[in-house]
């Protein structure tokens, strides 16, 4: 079968459904990031992310329960190997007893509703902190990574998560992944979220200090998009809607507004999500402590600028704070 004509991934969740109209905010549209830790009952504040902590999996319950009955629809997970041993490819991302798929388990046992994704990278687990396996010369070997990429997401739905997000960047993962979960027999019951259009932006510094996966040297230009680089997201959402991708993703959200506004134009028949990231996150917060605007006004004029744009799914740290703010 033709990749592109595998659909039902994207659609065998009550959640992914929604995420199929263009609406107004609400709870559903806010999916949260959260990180989790190999330290079972951690839970340790991440200084540069205002209330956001990293979490073990004997935690998750306690932290997530009262979400869930807020209204939390959606979580992303984010690794973060503090104890295992970081190599050259990456094996703790899916080690059966590391973080990602412990936390996988555990979500799907206590919290049968809540849509899981995970964030497909090897810059958290690799000795070198770069997204994908390196040639000994230190640049990326494509091939080796996006195969790498495709048995990580395969090992995130083998486990049950809900959809699977790469945000490597590698050339050609989306078909790698599609066609591993198809295979697999995953292909009507996993959702492939690609980070489409991910520009290499300052903008993920906590997020690094979150997770620990700055880059041992040199940076991610090679494989992440210039910031003045239009032409090249275009042809990125582009290739991903023909790879086989069921959402498609701009990150950052706010400098990239038309990006998403492009996105929302090129795959118009696909959900577009975008993230809020860390440093946008950091930002509001820094200017509201500052006193230069208020918090929640801040919150709700950049992300409604989102679904303006043409997003209907977003990414946030606030998203706990939406489900107090936004109507059931
Ligand atoms: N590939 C890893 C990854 N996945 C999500 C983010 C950033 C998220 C955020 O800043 O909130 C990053 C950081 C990076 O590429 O360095
Ligand atoms: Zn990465
Ligand atoms: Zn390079």
């Amino acid at each position: 079968m033709e990749i592109s004509s595998i659909l039902q991934g994207g659609y065998q969740h009550p959640l992914s459904r929604s995420w199929q109209g263009r609406r107004q905010l609400t709870k559903s549209m806010f999916m949260y990031p959260i990180f989790i830790t190999d330290d079972p009952d951690a839970s340790v504040a991440i200084p540069s992310l205002p209330g956001q902590c990293r979490w073990g999996v004997n935690q998750l319950e306690g932290f997530l329960g009262p979400l869930v009955q807020k209204g939390l629809r959606s979580v992303i997970l984010f690794g973060v190997p503090l104890k295992c041993e970081k190599d050259e490819r990456g094996s703790p991302a899916d080690d059966p007893h590391g973080p990602v798929i412990q936390a996988i388990q555990k979500i799907r046992s206590v919290f049968p509703d809540l849509y899981i994704a995970c964030d497909v990278c090897l810059c958290e687990y690799t000795s070198h902190g770069h997204c994908g396996i390196l040639h000994s010369d230190g640049t990326i070997h494509t091939a080796p990574s996006v195969d790498r990429m495709a048995e990580v997401a395969l090992n995130y739905a083998r486990a049950g998560a809900h959809c699977v997000a790469p945000s490597d960047m590698m050339d050609g993962r989306i078909r790698a992944i599609k066609r591993s979960l198809v295979d697999a027999g995953f292909g009507n019951r996993c959702t492939l979220m690609s980070y489409s259009a991910k520009f290499a932006s300052g903008l993920y510094g906590p997020f690094r200090d979150a997770a620990g996966s700055a880059p041992a040297f040199g940076d991610r230009k090679c494989y992440q998009l210039p910031s003045d680089a239009k032409g090249l997201a275009r042809r990125a959402i582009q290739r991903d809607v023909t790879e086989g991708a069921d959402i498609i993703m701009v990150k950052p959200s706010l400098p990239y507004l038309d990006i998403i506004a492009d996105a929302a134009q090129l795959a118009v028949d696909h959900p577009i999500a975008c993230y809020q990231v860390s440093g946008e996150f950091a930002m509001v917060h820094a200017g509201a402590r500052a006193g230069v605007y208020d918090l929640k006004a801040l919150a709700f004029e950049t992300t409604e600028s989102m679904v303006r744009a043409g997003a209907t799914l977003i990414l946030s740290y606030f998203t706990p704070e939406f489900l107090e703010w936004l109507p059931a």
